[in-house]
């Protein structure tokens, strides 16, 4: 079994990208599949980025010939956040309950990871994001109560907002991940403006709790040759190290951040002017 493979994309071949290639290129439109694990091998710091939907039985983490190894971890961690019902994630015998916006980090080594929903009526939807590992930090679940909100932003400005942390240089420890979410108030319909870049790291945005009748349009490329891209709800966008990831909705939103690179210091962001953008 192959995962799809999404090339490194310079800034340069971005510039002239319409519409259509720039949504082959950095839009995963179908992340959560029933029964299905979803996952798209990106050359971007060789993340990998996808998702579980378990409805009628316990689903597999299934091993990829494009990884060249015995289990999916066995190089390699990865970052879980549910964004959907209860459920439960099996690794390696234990089982780790998650509730919406909870969050399992699994360390390289785990053979065995089973993702599971509570009720088929309303399943579990496992957002996941995996890079490459060196040393295998203990399998660990943060709450999200336990992810230290921080509030940022405010209406004025229409971007008044909460970021949850949950993989990072002062949570839970791992190699490479870095991930968390940010939740949009009413009324406010911006994330991450000002913008910034930060070329030490890839990153990757899942957008959720989008009404399906609204979207987000989400702005990528190098700060002063900007682009859009029309999001839905359950649609992830990859961000190349030299772009921004910003977006703007037509209402609020949440959405799921991930990364992975140089560092695990959450604030490395080098900031774009809001008056400098083009
Ligand atoms: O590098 C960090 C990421 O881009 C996000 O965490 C930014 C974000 O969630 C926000 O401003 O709302
Ligand atoms: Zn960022």
């Amino acid at each position: 079994m192959q995962m799809h493979i999404r090339q490194a994309i310079s800034q340069r071949e971005a510039k002239g990208f319409d519409t259509q290639d720039l949504r082959e290129n950095f839009l995963i439109e179908s992340i959560f599949e029933n029964d299905s694990v979803v996952l798209e091998y990106t050359h971007y710091d060789r993340v990998i980025v996808g998702g579980a939907k378990p409805v009628g039985k316990g689903l597999e983490l299934p091993t990829y010939d494009n990884l060249k190894a015995d289990y999916f971890l066995e190089r390699r961690e990865m970052g879980v956040i549910n964004v959907g019902g209860d459920g439960s994630i099996e690794v390696d015998g234990t089982s780790h309950t998650l509730s919406k916006k909870d969050c399992l980090f699994i360390g390289k080594g785990a053979k065995k990871v089973i993702f599971n929903s509570n009720d088929a009526e309303n399943p579990a939807l496992y957002y996941i994001l995996s890079a490459p590992a060196h040393h295998s930090y203990p399998t660990r679940k943060m709450t999200k109560e336990e992810a230290s909100p921080v509030s940022i932003g405010s209406l004025e400005t229409s971007n008044e907002r909460t970021i949850f942390k949950y993989i990072h240089k002062d949570g839970i420890q791992s190699c490479q991940v870095v991930m968390g979410l940010t939740v949009l108030n009413t009324g406010s319909v911006w994330n991450t403006m000002p913008a910034h870049v930060h070329d030490r790291r890839m990153e990757a945005y899942l957008y959720f709790d989008l009404n399906e009748a609204h979207r987000v349009f989400h702005l990528m490329g190098n700060p002063q040759e900007t682009r859009h891209i029309v999001v839905a709800n359950h649609q992830a966008v990859v961000s190349p190290p030299w772009s921004i990831h910003s977006g703007c909705g037509t209402s609020n939103y949440s959405f799921i951040w991930g990364m992975a690179g140089e560092n695990l210091d959450y604030s490395d962001m080098d900031f774009a002017p809001i008056t400098e953008l083009r």
